[in-house]
């Protein structure tokens, strides 16, 4: 099968043209379509439509033994600018790879997104893999490359950015790293960080990022105009879904221009909602944080007589922190998340079953995801819907609401006198640094975002998938939330686990 595109970086352009940077006022190329023979290719990367790859005989006519393959590729620069130069890749030279026997992945690799299939099931949906190309498409002392972090914190950030700084650095020679600070917002109302491989040295060490995040602001014309006035020519973008899809957009800006830009995205979410990925960065620190205050809770309520501890932790829409802190910890007797909507009273409900686990051990711990029971606490403070700056509905607090019903039921009703700590260490979990394998992945993530774009990838997020890295289409993470799905095995191991009711019953 031949998945080599006529706009990918295969060595098919000669190399004889420079490109200059184009004036702002650039009149844009036409839209470049890569070989229809070869290829066919989605003009847009927000609306997603997954394309069939087409095989090709020996005599370059096309086959139909593709076997339901799919391949959901990235853009790439030459899609608009056919006549990029390429040079030699520069790791040919470097010492970390001289005894590395593939340096370079293959154009023809891809990654399957499914790898559980049947016999005779369709080969379904594959991406590109990341790592480094053959060829690159920037000179090493051309570039100039930008670092910009949006959203809500999360355990690794810095190390993402030390890894791209020295990434760049030592592997193709790059020297001219800017840092945007305060989010997408800090590219046309701040000046920019100068990073070098010294000034990063030892940010990982520290939670939050070097570079300041912020909410809102993303204005892709003023963005995409001060990416010109600077001759920056690769974006690197650090951030959730939200972030993404601003990447999306200035990739989108950038294509219409015609500017030699790569966009690349590296997925950062606590909440491990970002779709089509393994999980996000920081995603394990954040559990194993979480460890702390689930102990500490279980120790306090253990410490006394009628203990019910509740810890709220972070998950708008998505519950995995607290389903993995749950399943990690098993001093957690019931979990509750927001996909799956739980009820108070009667048979099969939170507080019969608190009623229980007091009865027969003393104490219970709840861990609850901060997105959990919404439409409880809105009822009942009558609360008007508020937004943040990217326009995120700002969440009530579910923790405080919960800690007040368990008490009010316990003594009013059952006339028992309860000892209820209740724990918030949501910003606690975010604001450390990221253990060691968070470490490991995030210079995984960074040095595969780094080589997509040297390769001249743009409009792309890097991430693993079944634990291998690959370029994925931007709108393709975007388009839907990952969450919990109740009907997976996790978390009926989860309830195996606690034991804990379902809530399926219908209440009365
Ligand atoms: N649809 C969109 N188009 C362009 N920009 C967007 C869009 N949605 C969000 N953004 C911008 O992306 C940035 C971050 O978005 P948001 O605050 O939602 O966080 P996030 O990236 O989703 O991270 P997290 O949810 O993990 O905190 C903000 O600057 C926001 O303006
Ligand atoms: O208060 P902030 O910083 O806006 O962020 C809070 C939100 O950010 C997240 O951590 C996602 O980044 C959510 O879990 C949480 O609701
Ligand atoms: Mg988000």
């Amino acid at each position: 099968m031949d998945l080599s595109l006529s706009s990918s970086p295969n060595l098919q352009f000669p190399l004889t043209k420079t490109l200059s940077f184009p004036s702002r006022f650039h009149k844009p190329l036409p839209f470049f379509t890569s070989n229809p023979q070869i290829y066919s290719r989605s003009s847009s990367i927000t609306s997603y439509h997954p394309i069939r790859a087409q095989t090709f005989n020996q005599n370059n006519t096309p086959t139909d033994d593709d076997d339901g393959f799919v391949l959901e590729d990235v853009p790439h620069l030459t899609n608009f600018l056919p006549d990029l130069p390429t040079y030699p890749n520069p790791l040919n030279y470097s010492q970390a790879y001289a005894i590395v026997k593939d340096t370079f992945v293959s154009p023809e690799d891809v990654l399957a997104q499914q790898i559980v299939v049947q016999k005779g099931s369709p080969r379904g949906v594959h991406f590109r893999r990341a790592g480094p190309r053959e060829k690159v498409y920037f000179k090493p002392e051309e570039v100039r490359a930008c670092i910009v972090t949006c959203g809500g914190l999360c355990p690794g950030i810095n190390t993402v950015i030390r890894e791209i700084v020295c990434g760049l650095n030592y592997m193709y020679g790059v020297n001219t790293v800017l840092g945007i600070e305060g989010g997408y917002r800090g590219f046309y109302s701040k000046n920019t960080m100068e990073l070098s491989p010294k000034v990063v040295n030892d940010i990982h060490k520290r939670g939050g990022t070097i570079l300041q995040t912020s909410r809102g602001g993303h204005d892709t014309n003023k963005i995409v105009d001060n990416i010109q006035d600077r001759g920056i020519n690769q974006v690197y973008i650090i951030g959730g879904d939200g972030t993404q899809k601003g990447a999306a957009a200035i990739y989108k800006e950038v294509e219409k221009r015609c500017l030699p830009v790569a966009v690349a995205g590296i997925p950062k979410t606590i909440d491990n909602d970002i779709a089509v990925i393994d999980k996000s960065f920081g995603f394990d620190t954040a559990v194993e944080e979480a460890q702390r205050a689930i102990n500490a809770a279980h120790v306090e309520v253990e410490s006394v007589e009628n203990g019910v501890g509740i810890v709220k932790l972070m998950g708008r829409y998505s519950g995995f922190i607290a389903m993995f802190a749950t399943l990690a910890s098993r001093d957690v007797d019931c979990c509750l998340i927001p996909e799956s909507p739980f009820y108070l009273e009667g048979q099969g409900g939170l507080f019969e079953f608190v009623q229980q686990r007091l009865k027969e051990n003393g104490h219970v711990v709840i861990v609850l995801a901060e997105g959990a029971g919404q439409e409880y606490v809105s009822q009942s403070v009558n609360a008007t819907e508020e937004k943040d700056a990217s326009g995120n509905k700002l969440l009530l607090d579910i923790g405080l609401w919960l800690t007040q019903k368990i008490k009010d039921h316990f003594t009013m009703v059952k006339k028992m006198a309860v000892n209820l700590k209740y724990i918030d260490p949501t910003y606690m979990i975010r604001a450390v640094p990221s253990n060691a394998s968070d470490n490991i992945y995030c210079t995984l993530l960074a040095q595969s975002a780094i080589h997509g774009a040297m390769a001249g990838y743009s409009g792309f997020t890097v991430g693993p998938v079944n634990s291998r890295h690959a370029y994925i289409p931007i709108g393709r993470v975007t388009e839907a939330t990952n969450v919990v799905k109740l009907t997976d095995r996790m978390w009926a191991r989860l309830l195996a686990s606690t034991n804990q009711p379902t809530f399926l019953n219908t209440h009365e």
